[in-house]
């Protein structure tokens, strides 16, 4: 019989729940005990209270305040309060008092309950076996933190997101062209990271326009929710460093470039993974580096993982690719000149690689030029030498860049072309072509009362009343004319998104023109709504006035040629006839063919005839030469671009292969009906109610007499959800149930780590089994406990172990399955199985033994096993990275020492995977 002692810890005999007990004062006749998990005291009457000594052996595995893991190697004790010597992950030593054990910590004592008879329904014996079997199949699978997201699913985002997930130090552009769902990646990426513990502290960081829709996507497409920071929350978190109070943070770089205190915590916030979308507003030159990109090369200096997100790598010029490029390895990218030449030599690899592709024979020239970069190609098939090359050489695994013209499925562009007279007043500015170009703003106040882009616009509204218009032009104070003159002419409410309006005030805008019913028809942008926003809904688009940076009308058009227009987009431009604006116009629609599709070629034509094109306009009969001549020259290098490096890089971006196993494997998991099993009855055991709603859906709320006060992630007011994923994604304020969603993960926690359904009894009654006999049923758990980002799981998750012990000693396991032992469940029969469990207890005991025996046998080859296993995997990989860095030096140094430095801990923590006794189940046959 033990005593009281202060500092010691008990547990609660019958409330488990409570969590660990501290004593915290002792008198002859109470105890008073602190449950400071869940903010409880309770005074017991002495002798006999309700409380079992807390005492560990060497071994065993637990958890000190500051969440440290520790393993007990020792125990010594000291007027009656235990102190252990333990070794955390690291290796390292350390004392632990008893007093200092984590409050919440579980003891799960299957063995005693059972044998005390504290026994549970047989339906949560079931649910604990069915928990283990889950996370294990989901711990190695491949398509981990991608089959939780609310997307359809597009093969290429599925690749890229899995292949870069998979590094260790994810640093890398993704460059896809316009609207095809670099959002998607990166928001796949970061998911997949941090479900597996390789990432926990993330920061966002886009324009100020993009933040409410990264927002909403993250929450709805992921259930992730970000912290949007401003001045406001940042100044009212009373933390030292406010960035430290969240974990996933959404910011604004023209936000964290104003303020300087922001700036500073910015830079300290120990982030895991750093993400910046529309990275090309970082502009570098080897001159002089914007003050913006600086901001981000301290950022991306500190930061493991960063991934960065353009659809317009080379706006501005190469050499801001090229200090893009940089951020993300600035060893690797250090000189402008070098890496122009070292370009320069992809095409003739990439034609190369074309060749083999389309089951050419290699001419003497290829071979050599291949052999040269590959050495011995003897014995290589086709398939391992385009893969080689695309592993080592080019820019391929720092940059993913995906293109319209290889992803099917885009209904594609028409223009509508408009030549309207231009007005005497407008022609009167000759001599400033800029002026010319955009009267609106040069003429006056009372343009749009000449203007006849104004009545023509007015005439388009109503001819294609009711479907929407989205209508860019460049300029904020075009976009509130436009307003004022659609209204007082032709009474006609317009939104408007332009610059000069608050963040919410603009996602307010959006959201009205969106709206179905009662939406606007119109919506009024400057050129700040032609970034990154989503107007896919829409089919219609106006170019008002026509930027000259044709990555600019790029943006433009991708507002609505986007993944999910279901619609061929209609394009309507407006020009002023005779002048500069036809001039631009058809520069862009003869020259360039850019309205039609996307002109890859267009920036580097628009580079080399920009001074040409200024001629033409200012003087617009020089325009037909220049269309010829942009004609041919955007003609020419779309070919080279589509035969040459970018063919290399579109190679590299998407294998199709393997992103139809990630797609089929994603297709299984989500026509596996195993889960929704799974939750009802978990449900069904908690006391939450669920009830089907028409279309695939089922109403959950949280039911009158729960287990607990409320259920983990289940609103007070309920929910809505599907496990179909064509319906959640019809049905975005559904919630998407899969096994990755944050309820299931947090059930199943929640099961793991109490005593529900640790211990049980059945009758089962079967022709099988001719007379009456004991079998035990012992749940073991294999854990290997290793730091997250190791990702141990990978080869050795949580493992579960079922025996089944007869009385003579045999294991049955594999003859009799679980789910064959249904039965009659003694958890309210207390006396029939205390009869029972009194009557058999010293053969019990000895089928325990003879359990833990054959268990601790087997986790020693599954130990083994997972060793050999790792070793093989993390082999390869050691192997082929350097190979690589042997010929590509975008494998850098440090990513072969990590990994090597990861084999070697994950060694060790594999060596002392230990094993746990989870639940137990007697059964009684007969
Ligand atoms: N797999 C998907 N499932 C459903 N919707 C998707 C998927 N991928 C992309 N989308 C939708 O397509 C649109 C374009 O995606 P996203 O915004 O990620 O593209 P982007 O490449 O970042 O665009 P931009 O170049 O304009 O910044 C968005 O509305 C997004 O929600």
């Amino acid at each position: 019989m033990h005593s009281f002692v202060p500092g010691q810890r008990w547990l609660s005999e019958t409330q488990g729940e409570l969590g660990l007990g501290l004593v915290v004062a002792v008198d002859g006749r109470r105890v008073e005990i602190a449950y400071r998990a869940t903010g409880e005291e309770r005074i017991y009457a002495l002798p006999d209270p309700p409380l079992v000594r807390l005492e560990l052996a060497a071994g065993e595995h637990v958890r000190d305040r500051e969440g440290r893991d520790l393993t007990i190697l020792s125990v010594a004790s000291d007027a009656g309060v235990n102190t252990y010597r333990c070794e955390d992950l690291n290796g390292a030593v350390v004392a632990l008092r008893e007093s200092e054990l984590d409050d919440r910590l579980r003891f799960n004592r299957p063995h005693q309950r059972l044998m005390s008879g504290r026994l549970d329904p047989d339906h949560w014996f079931d649910l604990r076996w069915r928990t283990w079997l889950q996370g294990m199949g989901e711990a190695d699978s491949p398509v981990r933190g991608l089959v939780g997201a609310r997307v359809g699913l597009i093969p290429h985002q599925l690749e890229i997101a899995a292949e870069v997930a998979r590094r260790d130090f994810p640093r890398v552009l993704l460059a896809d062209e316009v609207g095809l769902g670099k959002t998607i990646e990166a928001g796949l990426i970061l998911h997949r990271m941090l479900l597996t513990g390789r990432a926990q502290r993330v920061l966002v960081i886009t324009p100020e326009p993009l933040l409410h829709q990264w927002l909403v996507e993250m929450r709805r497409r992921f259930n992730l929710r970000f912290a949007l920071f401003d001045d406001e929350r940042f100044e009212s978190i009373s933390e030292p460093n406010p960035f430290l109070a969240d974990q996933q943070v959404l910011c604004s770089l023209d936000w964290i470039i104003r303020s300087a205190p922001a700036k500073r915590a910015l830079v300290d916030g120990q982030w895991d993974l750093l993400v910046v979308d529309e990275a090309h507003h970082l502009d570098w030159l080897e001159a002089a580096a914007s003050l913006e990109y600086r901001l981000v090369a301290d950022l991306a200096e500190r930061t493991p993982g960063v991934l960065l997100l353009t659809a317009t790598p080379e706006q501005l010029g190469r050499e801001g690719h090229f200090g893009r490029l940089r951020l993300l390895d600035p060893q690797r990218f250090r000189d402008y000149p070098s890496f122009l030449a070292e370009e320069a030599g992809y095409a003739p690899v990439a034609a190369a690689a074309a060749h083999l592709l389309e089951g050419r024979a290699l001419g003497d020239a290829d071979l050599a030029l291949i052999g040269s970069l590959l050495g011995d190609l003897d014995g290589l098939d086709a398939e391992t030498i385009i893969q080689r090359l695309l592993d080592r050489h080019g820019t391929g695994r720092v940059m993913f860049r995906n293109t319209r013209a290889a992803i099917p499925g885009f209904p594609g562009r028409d223009l509508l072309p408009y030549p309207l007279p231009e007005p005497d007043a407008y022609r009167a500015l000759a001599g400033d072509t800029a002026a010319r170009l955009a009267p609106e703003r040069a003429h006056g106040p009372d343009w749009s009362e000449i203007d006849p882009r104004v009545d023509w616009l007015i005439d388009l509204l109503r001819r294609l009343r009711p479907e929407k218009l989205l209508l860019i032009c460049a300029a904020a104070d075009t976009v509130l004319d436009l307003r004022d003159v659609l209204l007082r002419r032709a009474g006609i409410h317009a939104a408007v998104f332009h610059e000069e309006m608050e963040i919410r005030e603009r996602d307010r805008a959006a959201a009205y023109f969106a709206s179905a019913e009662d939406g606007t028809q119109i919506l009024l942008c400057s050129e700040i709504g032609s970034e990154g926003r989503n107007f896919q809904f829409a089919h219609h688009l106006v170019l008002f006035d026509l930027p000259l940076d044709p990555d600019l009308l790029e943006q433009r058009i991708g507002r609505l040629d986007r993944i999910g227009q279901t619609r061929r987009v209609q394009i309507h431009v407006p020009y002023l006839a005779g002048g500069p604006g036809e001039v631009l116009f058809r520069w862009y629609a003869e020259g360039l063919h850019a309205f039609s599709a996307i002109c890859p070629a267009a920036p580097v034509v628009y580079a080399r005839l920009r001074d040409a094109l200024t001629e033409a306009l200012a003087d617009p009969q020089g325009a037909d030469v220049l269309i010829v001549e942009a004609r041919a020259l955007s003609a020419r290098i779309n070919g080279d671009l589509a035969a040459g490096r970018d063919r290399l890089l579109e190679l590299h971006s998407h294998r199709p292969e393997r992103s139809a196993a990630l797609v089929e494997a994603i297709e299984r998991a989500d026509a596996d009906g195993d889960l929704a099993d799974y939750l009802k009855r978990f449900w069904d055991g908690f006391g939450v109610e669920h009830e089907s709603a028409p279309g695939y859906g089922l109403v959950v709320r949280p039911g009158a007499h729960m287990l607990q006060e409320t259920f983990p992630e289940l609103p007070e007011e309920g929910l809505t959800l599907t496990f179909d994923r064509a319906t959640a994604l019809s049905h975005e304020h559904w919630d998407f149930m899969t096994r990755e969603h944050p309820m299931v993960r947090a059930a199943m926690e929640l099961l793991s780590a109490s005593d529900l359904g640790t211990s049980a009894l059945t009758i089962v009654r079967d022709a099988r089994f001719k007379r009456a006999s004991l079998l035990l049923e012992a749940l073991y758990v294999a854990e290997c406990q290793a730091p997250a980002h190791l990702e141990a799981g990978r080869f050795l998750p949580p493992t579960l172990l079922r025996l089944l012990i007869d009385e003579s000693g045999a294991d049955l396991a594999e003859t009799i399955p679980h789910e064959d032992l249904q039965g009659h469940c003694l958890n309210h029969n207390h006396k029939l199985a205390r009869t029972l469990l009194e009557s058999r207890g010293e053969r019990l005991v000895s089928m325990i033994e003879t359990g833990e025996r054959l268990a601790r046998a087997a986790v020693g080859d599954l130990r083994q096993d997972a060793t050999a296993r790792m070793q093989r995997l993390l082999g390869e990989e050691l192997d082929r990275l350097r190979a690589l860095a042997l010929i590509n030096p975008n494998v850098r140094e440090d990513e072969i020492g990590a990994l090597e430095g990861r084999r070697d801990q994950l060694g060790q923590a594999l060596a002392k995977t230990h094993l746990r006794l989870d639940a137990l189940r007697l059964v009684v046959t007969g």
